[in-house]
């Protein structure tokens, strides 16, 4: 039986081998990825097709209000209620029962949401498969470093098995770190029946009612697939199925190169799939439309496509409307402090929405971070988190990671706010234990103003890139300038030594501060 999927917009497919090639910045832009960094793009069929999922810009002046949604009750059963238990839940509990918080978390399903069970965590297991079976295939790799490999091959079951495995072990670790802190973990669907007040249960069944000081949203976020696709779980699949590896067809079609497009073509190509373009008489028909004219392109016939153009919100029957908060395309709008907007505009008092669910950036540990910053607020000490400073990684081979603007966007805010920009990049070609490890592929740029040293930027393509961004992210979060992180001293030989060259090749005007954190302070 055929399953016929016709897109209005383009389709990017990643092509056989998972090819890049550099050429000049492209627009090709996803949610917190951003290849055009690098002049990086993917082969495509049409380039012009493209989804944004996120936050619309807010101009509304936000005042608190009480609102008319209902009494607030008077004492709590909880200081601290978090509807979903998924990895932004999970980073709030824990640091709302360090601040000595009475916390509940309400989970609908399983402990670990998407992160843990159908996201991250699986995903990177599968990942560290495809990353050994890629190495062990390439015969020229294996030639430089002289080893000698007969035949390289997989399991498929004891594959699914290691990555289902971990994602066990990990849920249990969750659930097992909540409980004995003592956070009340609380079973069923939560909504909100009224301002600090969650009922939940199994729905349908008998619903129990407890309040709260205080509320976080958490509720994540489920595969989007648009119009005109029927997802059947066997031959058209999310990442939901594909995670499982219940088969590894010979040919499927990524529909998406965002960052699951990117992930499961580096899998599937390493365990053998033919990434498009696909032989005739096969299960799924895919028509190839311009984004623009819809003009009919193209035509594929695959075993099995894989359907990762973004996620949507999972905020359907949370009771939004009765505190009078409408969703915008699904999100929970908020404030940079996650605070929930209601529909005139107003903050609802007490109610926070972190993570997948508020749009603003759907990350796991920017789901933790956000839960944290509205925990430090909710116990007294302001705080927003700069999300410039939360890094993003796609764990392909080689790796992504980026954090802070892409130069583009850098150059945007020079014109707008009046100042200049410099770039400065380096390569892993010089670097020792890249070369040791006979991977000396990849790059780092830096993206900085040349006037204070102030870190606009930083993007690495290479070995263990998603590693090696946190000396960059952290230096953006805790304000650190090149002049004074070029002075740092890294371990020789480590691939860390790629950024110390970043660093230093830097040319800023600016000079050290006397009270550098990494010089040893002088007596005067
Ligand atoms: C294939 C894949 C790979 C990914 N890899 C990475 C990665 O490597 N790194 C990374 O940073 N991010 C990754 N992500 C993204 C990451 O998984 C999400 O950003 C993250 O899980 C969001 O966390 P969250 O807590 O907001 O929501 P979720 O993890 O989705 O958790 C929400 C929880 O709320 C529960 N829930 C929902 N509604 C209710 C309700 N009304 N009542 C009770 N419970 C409810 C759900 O059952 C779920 O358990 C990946 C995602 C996918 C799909
Ligand atoms: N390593 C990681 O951190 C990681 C890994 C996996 C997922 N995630 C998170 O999960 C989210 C979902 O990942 P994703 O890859 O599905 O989304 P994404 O937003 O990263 O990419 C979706 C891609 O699909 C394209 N697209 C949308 N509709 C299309 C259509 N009809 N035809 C062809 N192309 C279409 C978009 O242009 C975009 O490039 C991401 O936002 C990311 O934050 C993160």
């Amino acid at each position: 039986m055929h399953s016929t999927l016709s897109f209005s917009r383009a389709t990017t497919v990643p092509t056989t081998n998972y090819a890049f090639h550099s050429q000049s910045p492209i627009n090709l832009r996803f949610c917190g990825l951003r290849r055009e960094a690098f002049g990086i793009s993917i082969l495509t069929r049409s380039s012009s097709g493209r989804v944004r999922l996120s936050t619309r810009g807010r101009s509304k002046r936000i005042s608190a209000s009480t609102g008319n949604n209902g009494t607030p009750p008077k004492s709590f059963d909880y200081d601290l209620i978090i509807i979903g238990a998924g990895v932004g839940g999970h980073g709030a509990a824990l640091h709302a029962v360090e601040k000595g918080l009475k916390t509940a978390i309400i989970e609908g399903d399983v402990v670990g949401g998407t992160c843990v069970n159908r996201g991250c965590v699986p995903s990177k297991a599968l990942l560290a498969v495809s990353g050994r079976m890629r190495e062990l295939q390439s015969e020229h790799h294996m030639k430089a470093l002289g080893l000698q490999v007969s035949a390289a091959g997989y399991d498929r079951q004891g594959v699914a098995g290691h990555a289902n495995n971990i994602a066990s072990k990990i849920r249990s670790n969750l659930t097992n770190s909540m409980k004995a802190l003592g956070v009340d973990i609380l079973t069923g669907f939560g909504t909100i029946v009224g301002p600090q007040k969650v009922k939940y249960g199994k729905v349908g069944f008998t619903d129990n009612v407890v309040t709260a000081k205080d509320i976080i949203i958490a509720t994540g976020s489920v595969p989007f697939v648009p119009k005109g696709i029927e997802v059947d779980g066997k031959t058209v699949i999310t990442s939901d199925h594909a995670l499982k590896l219940e088969f590894v067809p010979d040919w499927i079609a990524i529909v998406g190169s965002g960052y699951i497009g990117l992930e499961f073509s580096d899998v599937y190509t390493a365990l053998g799939s033919e990434i498009t373009p696909a032989r005739d008489g096969k299960p799924v028909i895919i028509e190839l439309t311009d984004a623009k004219t819809k003009e009919h392109k193209d035509t594929l016939e695959v075993d099995a496509a894989l359907i990762a153009t973004g996620r949507a919100p999972f905020t359907n029957g949370l009771g939004l409307e009765n505190i009078n908060v409408v969703t915008q395309r699904g999100f929970v709008p908020v404030d940079e402090r996650m605070r929930v907007i209601d529909a005139n505009g107003n903050l609802v008092p007490h109610l926070y929405c972190i993570g997948d669910a508020n749009g603003k950036m759907m990350l796991a540990h920017a789901a933790s971070a956000q839960g944290i910053s509205v925990v430090e607020q909710v116990t007294g000490r302001d705080h927003v988190l700069n999300h410039l400073s939360v890094p993003a990684a796609c764990f392909t081979h080689p790796e992504i990671s980026m954090v802070g603007l892409t130069e583009p966007q850098a150059r945007e805010k020079a014109v707008k706010e009046g100042f200049e920009i410099s770039v400065a990049k380096t390569s892993f070609k010089a670097n020792t234990k890249a070369l040791a490890e006979n991977e000396g592929e990849g790059l780092a740029k830096l993206i900085y103003r040349p006037d204070n040293g102030e870190i606009l930027g930083v993007h690495i393509f290479g070995l263990h890139a998603a590693d090696l961004i946190h000396e960059a992210s952290n230096a953006i979060a805790l304000g650190t300038r090149i002049q004074d992180i070029k002075f740092a001293v890294h371990a020789h030989p480590t691939l860390s030594e790629v950024l110390d060259e970043l660093f230093k090749s830097a040319k800023v005007k600016a000079p050290a501060s006397t009270s550098s954190p990494i010089s040893e302070p002088v007596a005067a």
